[in-house]
Order: structure tokens, then C-alpha cells, then sequence
């Protein structure tokens, strides 16, 4: 599990521990530098082979940030690396300085930095430690730390933030605009970030979670107690074991959960085969299957053990590959979703939650809503708040809020990074918002979605919280598309294959709660 707090909450319990510190807040500076040394020799080992005369370049702003990477160099320099600190601003962290220039560390003041020498040490750099900004910092480089970074995405060093790539949105992950080239940049790619004392939104939100790379979190004795619920959550496959229900001795069918599906129709019919199909072979007691006569034989023949027709569910999937035209599967739609069950709506189902919402005609069951970014701008649009999918893809979290507040229902918005968007602020007992990363671009193809309903479905009948069964979902989705895909091209039915050997494996050696 990687946990994400906002920037005033780690401020608050990092001074929390510093005022019981002789040394206060430079005690958790050399924690936190310590740990960032350790990080960077072992990308110099991997890059030049020894830390011992490798070549560091450090980007240092004026804030505590830039202490850190100093400190780092300075521990880097003792052991023999070669570490030079260009300095994107009049001052710096003067212990930090003071401590790089004891140990044999070079130091270019702005001006130099910001010229020939300093893209002289940034091309010459084994490993570049990017210490411009931290949580401290406003979005969006300007001036000489604009132009390190830009001579940082021209070159070919590996680069290591301290805390966040320098330049993002700490709290929304929001990319600045500007051009990136050896001129300019607005933000900082990295390969790898040190999260100090625990990570931050922008290192689990799209789009600036795609520049943080590897994220390694360095503890430096925050308190959990003072850090409280985090505001953003990517869960690991431990804790989705832990979170997946299993059947007991006393289980039968229904308990374990029916999931009824209203998918495809006369014309889409494989949404209708992928959706059951994905329910099945993600464990579901039973799965009932509601559409015409062609989808529902393919269904059969496909999945014998699927029951067409209507009968009570513990939950319903409403909407892969449902043409919002089409009145019968309408009728299902609407009629399901006035039922008092949970219900997972997809893809062609959306508009009919929206008027269901208007018409006060959605059962008491809590909703979660599976748009892509496409599909949450048309939603946001019906619910009179327009936007295009550019601006979704930009500020996704704002966007999926939006619809959550305004619907009562849990968003979960698909993408590269998916995110699982509970309504309401974050706060005490709130569940937080949900990171996944865990599948592979080639799950970008048609019916991966209906695949991914399917599988949220089974955990929705199960009983679990719709944000849980949202987030538990789509990492099993994510892992049996690379499984699936084991580096190459992949189709929805593989994904639907891989299911139960992914969940066997997940599942092994996990003591049942
Ligand atoms: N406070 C603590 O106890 C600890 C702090 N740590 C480090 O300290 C960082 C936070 O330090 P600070 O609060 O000094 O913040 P920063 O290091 O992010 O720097 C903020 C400074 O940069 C300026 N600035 C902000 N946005 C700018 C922009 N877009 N362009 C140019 N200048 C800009 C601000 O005016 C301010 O002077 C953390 O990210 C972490 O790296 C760690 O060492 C752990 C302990
Ligand atoms: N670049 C990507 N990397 C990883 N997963 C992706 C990527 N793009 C899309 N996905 C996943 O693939 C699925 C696509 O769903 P969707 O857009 O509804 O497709 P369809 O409607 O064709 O089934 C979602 O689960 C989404 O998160
Ligand atoms: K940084």
C-alpha cells in the first residue's frame, strides 16, 4: 500500500516530531537526506557501476527541498562521487551548502548554472537529483529552474526527485503547459522519486503520477497517528487478497452473491459474452444474464452456467455495450436500477442513472459509476456541468469529484492510472480516494471495460463498499491484463482467461480474515 497525505498535513506532523527533536526539523532533514543518498548510490551503481567517482548533479531551489539534495551530495561527496550543485535561485539552504563544500562538493551559483557550465555538468551527469521544488513549491517552473529542467529532459542521465518532480501540482497532480526541450521545461521528469515520511497526491495522480517513475517512500519517523487518513491510496496485492472474499465452509451461492447483467443487445452482443464471462471466472455465486434472444444464446453457449432471465441479485452491472437506443434493454436498465441493490453502471447505462437520479426513481442501493474520460465529460455535461475530455484527462480527480458529489455515487474513472472517487470531502472515516496502476497500455482495446464491470460486479454482490469493490476490481483487472498480455498484444477474452489463475495466485499464502 502506498499512502498519500496532503502537503499542510505532513507539514503539521513533521513539526509534531520535530518539537520533541534536541535538533528539531534538522534532524529530519538528515533523515530524509540519508535516505536520499542511499537512493541515488544505487542508481549509481546501476548506471556507472560504483558511487566512487561517479558523476551527481544536484538542482537546488531555495527551499528545504534543496537542503535535502545538498545534504544527500554532501554524504554522496564523502564517498567519493563527484557532485556539483547548480543553484536555480540568488540563496540556497546554507547548511546544506555548507555541509556539500566541507565534503569536496562543487557549487555553481545561479548564474553559471543556468549557462554553458551548468549544461556542461548536466550532460556529463551519471545521476541527476532534482531538489528545485518539494512540497513547498507552486506549480510550474519558471526562470533558471525552468531551464534545468529543460537541460535535464535533453540529456540522458537518470534523475531522482527529492519528495515530487519539481513543478507538478503536489495536491491535484496537475501538469503545467509548456513546451519541454533543452531550453525549458515546466516540470520535472523523474525516474525515480524519494517520497520523504510518506507520499504525496501528485506521485498517485494522473497526469503527473506518469512523471514521478519508481516511487521508493523513506521513512523519517512520522507519526501514522499524526499523518491521520491518507488523501490518496494505491493498494498492493497484499491488501487486495487480504480485502477479497472467499466462500467458507457454510457458503452457498447466494450468499456469496448473485450478479445480475443487463449487457450488449441485438447488436453488441460480445459485451454481453465478456461481462458474464468476467463475472464467472471472477468467483461469483451465481450470474444472471437479462438481454435479447441472440446475445443471451451466445452467453449460454459461451458460459453454460450463466442464468438468463430476470430473479432477485445481490447486484447488478448495467451498461457494457448497451446502446442507450435500445428500449428492451432499457426497460432492464431502468427497472434495475430502481431495484434497492447496488449497481455498477457502465458505458450505455450512464444517461439512465442520471435520469433515474432526476425522476427520483434509483432504488436505496449505493451506485458506482465506471466512465472512461470520454464518458465522464458527456456525464458531466447531462448533469449541466460541461466539459470536454481534454479537460478530464487534465485535472481527472476535480472531474470524477464532481460527478461524485453531484450523483451520491462512487466514480471510478478508467485509464492508465484508474482512479475510485468516493462522493463527499476527504476527512475523518472518510474511505480515501483510489490510485491503480497495476495493468498494461495494451489494455487500452475494445471490451477490456466489460471485462472490468464483471469482475467489479462479483465483489459488488459480494457485499463489499462499492469504492473497495471499485478499487479491488480494477487491480485484479489490471493484473490479469498483464498476465494476459506478458508484454505483447492482448484481447478482453484473454483478459477474461487469465482471471482465475491471477486471483489463485493472489489468493495463495493469504491467511483468510
Ligand atoms: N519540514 C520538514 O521537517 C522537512 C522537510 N523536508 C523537505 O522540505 C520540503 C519542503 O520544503 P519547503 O517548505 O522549504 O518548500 P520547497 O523546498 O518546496 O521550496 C519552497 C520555496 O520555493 C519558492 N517557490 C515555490 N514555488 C516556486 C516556483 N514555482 N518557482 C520558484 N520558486 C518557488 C517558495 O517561495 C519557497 O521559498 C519537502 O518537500 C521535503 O523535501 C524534508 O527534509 C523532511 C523534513
Ligand atoms: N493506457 C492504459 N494502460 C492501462 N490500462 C488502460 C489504458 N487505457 C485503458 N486502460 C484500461 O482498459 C479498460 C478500457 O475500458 P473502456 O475504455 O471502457 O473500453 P471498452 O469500452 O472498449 O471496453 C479500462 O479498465 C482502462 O482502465
Ligand atoms: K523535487
Amino acid at each position: 500500500m502506498i499512502r498519500a497525505h496532503a502537503a499542510d498535513v505532513v507539514r503539521t506532523a513533521e513539526e509534531a516530531v520535530a518539537a520533541g527533536l534536541p535538533d528539531g526539523l534538522a534532524t529530519l532533514v538528515a533523515r530524509a537526506s540519508a535516505a536520499l543518498a542511499r537512493v541515488v548510490g544505487q542508481e549509481l551503481r546501476d548506471v556507472a557501476g560504483r558511487v566512487y567517482g561517479g558523476a551527481v548533479v544536484l538542482l537546488v531551489g531555495g527551499g528545504t527541498n534543496g537542503g535535502d539534495a545538498l545534504h544527500a551530495g554532501a554524504l554522496l561527496a564523502a564517498r567519493g562521487a563527484a557532485v556539483t550543485a547548480l543553484l536555480a535561485t540568488p540563496s540556497a539552504h546554507a547548511p546544506g551548502l555548507a555541509a556539500l563544500r566541507r565534503a569536496g562538493g562543487r557549487v555553481l551559483a545561479e548564474d553559471a548554472a543556468a549557462g554553458a557550465a551548468g549544461r556542461a555538468a548536466v550532460g556529463a551527469a551519471d545521476v541527476v537529483v532534482d531538489g528545485l521544488l518539494g512540497t513547498g513549491g507552486r506549480p510550474g517552473l519558471r526562470g533558471t529552474a525552468a531551464v534545468l529542467a529543460g537541460a535535464v529532459a535533453a540529456g540522458g542521465a537518470r534523475v531522482v526527485a527529492v519528495d515530487v518532480p519539481s513543478g507538478t501540482d503536489v495536491g491535484t497532480g496537475a501538469v503545467p503547459a509548456g513546451p519541454v526541450d533543452a531550453g525549458s521545461a515546466p516540470c520535472v521528469r523523474a525516474d525515480v522519486t524519494v517520497a520523504l515520511g510518506t507520499a504525496k497526491p501528485t506521485l498517485l495522480l494522473p497526469p503527473a503520477s506518469a512523471l514521478a517513475g519508481r516511487v521508493v517512500v523513506a521513512g523519517i519517523g512520522l507519526r501514522p497517528d499524526d499523518l491521520g487518513a491518507p488523501a490518496v491510496e494505491r493498494l498492493g496485492a497484499a491488501d487486495v487478497a487480504a480485502r477479497w472474499p472467499r466462500p467458507t465452509g457454510t457458503s452457498d451461492k447466494y450468499s456469496r452473491g448473485v450478479v445480475g447483467v443487463v449487457a450488449g443487445g441485438a447488436t453488441y452482443t460480445g459485451a454481453a459474452v465478456l461481462a458474464t464471462g468476467a463475472a464467472t471466472r471472477a468467483g461469483a455465486g451465481m450470474v444472471r444474464y437479462l438481454g435479447p434472444a441472440r446475445p443471451t444464446d451466445l452467453v449460454r453457449a459461451r458460459w453454460p452456467e450463466v442464468v438468463p432471465g430476470p430473479g432477485r441479485v445481490q447486484a447488478w452491472v448495467l451498461g457494457p455495450g448497451v446502446d442507450p437506443d435500445d428500449e428492451e434493454q432499457g426497460d432492464h436498465v431502468r427497472a434495475a436500477l430502481a431495484e434497492d441493490v447496488p449497481c455498477v453502471v457502465d458505458a450505455g447505462a450512464l444517461p439512465a442513472l442520471v435520469t433515474a437520479l432526476a425522476d427520483g426513481a434509483r432504488g436505496d442501493g449505493p451506485t458506482l459509476l465506471l466512465p472512461h474520460a470520454g464518458e465522464l465529460a458527456r456525464l458531466l455535461g447531462q448533469l449541466g456541468t460541461p466539459c470536454g475530455r481534454d479537460d478530464v484527462e487534465a485535472r481527472p480527480l476535480e472531474h470524477a469529484r464532481r460527478a461524485a458529489d453531484a450523483t451520491g455515487a462512487v466514480v471510478l474513472l478508467k485509464g492508465g492510472t484508474t482512479l475510485v472517487v468516493p462522493p463527499g470531502r476527504a476527512g475523518a472515516g472518510a474511505v480515501p480516494v483510489r490510485s491503480q496502476a497495476d495493468g498494461t497500455p495494451w489494455l487500452a482495446t475494445a471490451g477490456s471495460g466489460d471485462v472490468l464491470a464483471g469482475v467489479v460486479g462479483v465483489l459488488a454482490a459480494a457485499g463489499l463498499d462499492l469504492a473497495d469493490a471499485g478499487a479491488l476490481g480494477t487491480a485484479v483487472h489490471g493484473l490479469a491484463g498483464s498476465a494476459a498480455s506478458a508484454g505483447g498484444p492482448l484481447h478482453a477474452e484473454a483478459v477474461v482467461a487469465a482471471l482465475p489463475e491471477v486471483l489463485t495466485a493472489l489468493l495463495e499464502d493469504v491467511p483468510t480474515g
